[in-house]
């Protein structure tokens, strides 16, 4: 399946761009549709899925059928989060929207947390094409607004420009920590550069493989030859570092209201105290599927994405992921699967409204074909 930098190498060039473009290279496609994608883009366009126009499976009977919001409805909103157990995808026809060279990425430095909340939700409701949010610590926090532009303004401007995907270029969030500092300031960034932004430090993870990588000699020297692929890193792990990583390492996205981040944020801190943190705003239609709304209708919720080594005294990863699951299930929220999850098969029914994907694998033979979802995502159904 195509994957999303060979997305941006072909269609950027020509003047177009995918509405939402999930910043990692390498990540597919086909994982985005049958998991989820979320960027900087979806407090307007919302989900990976919601850009999607038309998918083509094969289902278990070895049947092609294509589906849309007008032809086999019920199938293609079932498909959304369903992790390849209602058919294998082949095709995916997608939005596609004009793009620009440019993007200027304004820097705002936030130092309290009821600024932050106030800020987010102010700027996610507002014109600006990017919204995304990196939390240093309890109050502090950079929130970075992006517009596409033209030539023109970098031209005028050229000492704004900054080629940040450049391999001796300092890893993105450390760049964006210094705002923190230098107060509020923008930036001309090319598009491709943005789009992948965190590529190279694998938003920050980077930082428990080669703690050194950040240092301008290392850069200069050996920064081409980073970051290593995501999937080498995975298929590469022996049973020790595994099980470190499962033991001591929290990586998670949590998808809440955004009218419950702070309660949120505090839940994070007092049970994982990881920073930084991800947060990116999103639209979430009523459309029929796993998702449904808080409010019963289009709602603004926002991914918290926690990746790091916890600092709590008591961090226990199961203990904790769970308590994490419960609030998450108790503010109407969900949890994203390519991480670990710890929930109960009736805690993920109450999570994940499963009417509409029940009644299709029964509709479509999935039932001996596939494993169900849960069986699929689950901590104790993977070991
Ligand atoms: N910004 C973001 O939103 C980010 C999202 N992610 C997450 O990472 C995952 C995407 O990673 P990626 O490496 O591309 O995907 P994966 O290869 O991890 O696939 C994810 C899931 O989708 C299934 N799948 C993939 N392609 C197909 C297909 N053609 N037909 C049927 N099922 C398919 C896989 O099934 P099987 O297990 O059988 O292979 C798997 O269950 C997503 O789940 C996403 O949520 C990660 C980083 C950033
Ligand atoms: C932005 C969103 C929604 C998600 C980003 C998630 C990523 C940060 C993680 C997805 C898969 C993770 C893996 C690792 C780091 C964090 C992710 C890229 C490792 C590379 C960490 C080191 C281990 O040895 C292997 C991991 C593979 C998966």
């Amino acid at each position: 399946m195509v994957t999303m930098g060979q997305l941006t190498a072909t269609l950027n060039p020509l003047g177009w761009t995918l509405p939402i473009i999930p910043e990692m290279d390498d990540l597919t496609v086909g994982g985005l549709v049958m998991g989820t994608g979320v960027e900087s883009s979806s407090h307007r366009f919302g989900l990976f899925q919601h850009i999607c126009l038309e998918l083509e499976l094969v289902l278990s009977d070895g049947s092609v059928v294509t589906c849309s919001r007008e032809e086999n409805a019920d199938l293609f909103h079932a498909v959304f989060w369903s992790y390849g157990t209602l058919g294998f995808l082949t095709a995916v026809q997608v939005r596609i929207v004009p793009a620009r060279p440019y993007v200027r990425l304004q820097y705002r430095p936030v130092h309290d947390r009821s600024q932050l909340s106030r800020l987010l939700t102010e700027v996610s409701g507002g014109p600006h094409q990017f919204v995304e949010t990196l939390v240093f610590d309890r109050d502090r926090a950079v929130v970075m607004t992006g517009d596409l532009v033209g030539h023109a303004e970098p031209t005028a401007e050229p000492h704004k420009v900054n080629t940040i995907g450049l391999w001796h270029k300092p890893w993105f969030f450390k760049h964006v920590q210094t705002f923190l500092e230098r107060g509020e300031d923008y930036e001309y960034i090319p598009l491709r550069d943005y789009y992948h932004r965190h590529t190279r430090a694998i938003f920050w993870e980077i930082q428990d493989i080669i703690p050194f990588g950040n240092n301008p000699v290392f850069r200069w020297l050996c920064g081409w030859m980073v970051p290593p692929k995501v999937s080498l890193l995975k298929l590469t792990q022996g049973q020790t570092i595994k099980e470190l990583y499962e033991k001591n390492h929290f990586i998670q996205d949590m998808l809440v209201p955004l009218d419950q981040l702070d309660s949120s944020l505090d839940v994070f801190h007092r049970e994982v105290e990881i920073y930084p943190l991800w947060l990116c705003p999103f639209v979430l239609p009523a459309d029929p599927g796993f998702l449904q709304p808080a409010s019963g209708k289009e709602q603004m919720y926002i991914d918290i994405g926690a990746y790091g080594v916890p600092r709590t005294v008591n961090f226990d990863a199961v203990k904790t992921g769970r308590r994490i699951e419960k609030f998450v299930i108790s503010v109407g929220g969900f949890q994203m699967m390519y991480a670990d999850s710890f929930m109960t098969r009736e805690e993920y029914r109450t999570m994940f409204d499963h009417s509409l994907y029940d009644k299709v694998r029964r509709r479509f033979d999935c039932l001996i074909a596939f494993p169900e979802v849960y069986d699929k995502v689950n901590r104790s159904a993977r070991d």
